[in-house]
Parts: structure tokens; sequence; C-alpha cells
């Protein structure tokens, strides 16, 4: 199954590897490293000389507790790494957005894939991505990033997420966004308890049966280190565990830091499909 993403096709069937390049001041993992474009462009480049096929470019960290962003502040900080990357790289820019003026502002930059951790829930984010017509990553989040850590609880979690990706696609094909331009994600780590997380990870391939491509993340999320007791930059062995049971499962993109090591992870999986 291709997908275009602003003029760049992917074959769905395949597992690609997103390279997360966040320019702000505060992600948890690299706050801070990439805050100005040429260090983010220069970031890019290496991710794409590494085989990313897509860059996510994020101006608002979503890490509980991180400060909120301006408007204006994230066009200020996104737009112009968009503008360098589309000019320079063959890659597929992916904007980390919430915000409907910076989805907006972004497509008509040149990115081809607009990755909202909000699923659209902000007002006029669902015709934002209509009009930008270019594939929308559609991620399951449960309440808002300040708060979803604090106590989340589900009766059934694979299905409560499974009825809300499946609300938020309706909500986003009525506001014009075309079904074959809908990418799904669990959302790992967005208002998920450790078993929420495993519980949705251990049953990925089941996320299939919503007729979607799925977008996982997990690189160096805190529900690795619960599970290793590894510090944030310690968890490179833990991601490319999760990468290669996402990518076993039929995830058709991987976002990451680590994109080398990434890559070739997944290489071995999709060898040992070929020769199934
Ligand atoms: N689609 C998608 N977008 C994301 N943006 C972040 S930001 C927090 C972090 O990198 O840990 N996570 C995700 C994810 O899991 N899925």
């Amino acid at each position: 199954m291709k997908m275009n993403f602003a003029g760049r096709e992917l074959d769905m069937t395949r597992c690609h590897v997103m390279g997360v390049v966040n320019v702000t001041p505060d992600s948890f993992s690299d706050g801070g490293k990439f805050n100005r474009p040429d260090v983010a462009l220069e970031r890019a480049r290496q991710m794409v000389a590494d085989g990313a096929a897509f860059i996510d470019i994020g101006g608002e960290s979503t890490r509980p507790g991180a400060a909120p962003v301006s408007v204006q502040e994230e066009l200020d900080r996104v737009c112009p790494v968009v503008e360098a990357v589309a000019r320079e790289l063959d890659v597929v820019i992916s904007v980390d957005t919430s915000a409907p003026e910076v989805m907006a502002e972004a497509a008509r930059l040149g990115a081809g894939l607009i990755n909202d951790v909000r699923a659209l829930q902000r007002e006029g984010a669902p015709e934002a991505a209509a009009q930008a017509s270019v594939p929308v990553c559609i991620m399951h989040i449960q309440g808002e990033p300040d708060s979803m850590q604090d106590n989340p609880a589900y009766r059934n979690v694979r299905r409560e997420v499974s009825s809300f990706l499946t609300e938020r696609m309706r909500v986003a094909e009525l506001a014009g966004v075309r079904p074959e331009n809908i990418i799904l994600d669990p959302g790992f780590g967005f208002g998920k308890s450790l078993e929420h997380n495993l519980q949705l990870l251990a049953a990925l391939e089941q996320l299939h049966i919503l007729g979607h491509p799925l977008l996982v993340g997990m690189s160096r999320k805190s529900m690795l280190g619960h599970i290793t007791g590894r510090d944030v930059n310690e968890r490179l062995p833990a991601s490319l565990a999760a990468a290669t049971i996402s990518a076993m499962k039929g995830a058709s993109i991987i976002r990451v830091h680590d994109v080398r090591e990434t890559v070739d992870a997944v290489r071995v999986v999709t060898a040992v499909k070929e020769a199934g």
C-alpha cells in the first residue's frame, strides 16, 4: 500500500524509520541540543545519511510539566527548520504539532506528514489537516500532556485506544481528511502506565484491523526505563528491542532518536520477513 507524502511515495507495507529532531529547549531526551536551525539541519542531514525516511520536527515538548508554547513561538522554532530541510534533503518532513496554524504553515513549506499527538482535538485542527492535503498521524492520548501520567486508568486499554482512534478518524474524515491519508498510533507513554504500554505493544498487530498504517514511538521513553532501570541516555538497547518487536508486528513507521542503529534492526526484521 503506497502513501504519498507531498510527492514522495512510500510503501507502507514496509517498515520505515523516522528520526526525531526536537527544536525545543526542554524535550525529555535531547532538549536544547537542536534548538538552532543550523544545528537541527545538521542533525537531520546525519539522520537521512543514516537511513531515515522521515524527519519529525517538533517545537513543543509534550513531556509532563513542560512549559506551554505559544503558536508564534512554535512557528518560530519549527518553520526555519522545515524550510531548511525541505530545501536540502530528500526526506519526508513530518511536523509534530497540535496547532492548526503550524500544520498549515509547515505543509506550505514542504512538510509531507502532520503528526499530532493530540489526535486533531484542537479547534480547527481537523480542518487544517484536511486543507494541508498530506497524510496525518492520529495518535491516542488520554488527557493532556501535563497531567496524563498522574493516574492513567482504563477498563480495557486495547479496546479504549481502538475506539478513541476510530472516533478521531471519523472526525478527521468529516472535516475532509482522506481515509487513505490516515496513519494511526497507540501513543506509548501518553496517558498510560507501564502495564498499559506493555499490553498495547503485545497486541500491536490487533490495531491493523482498523485498516491503516501504524506509527509507533517508544525511543528512550520512561516505559523502557521502568523495565530496565536505565537512565534516558542508556536506553538504546531497550529502544532497539521495542523497535524490533514493533517491526515484527507490522509497524510501518518507527519514531526514534537513534536512527542508524534502528535502521539496522529493521533491516534484520525485513530480511527475515522476506525470507519467510
Ligand atoms: N506519533 C507520535 N509522535 C510522538 N511525539 C512524541 S514526543 C515524546 C517522546 O518523543 O518521547 N512521542 C510520540 C509518539 O509516540 N508518537
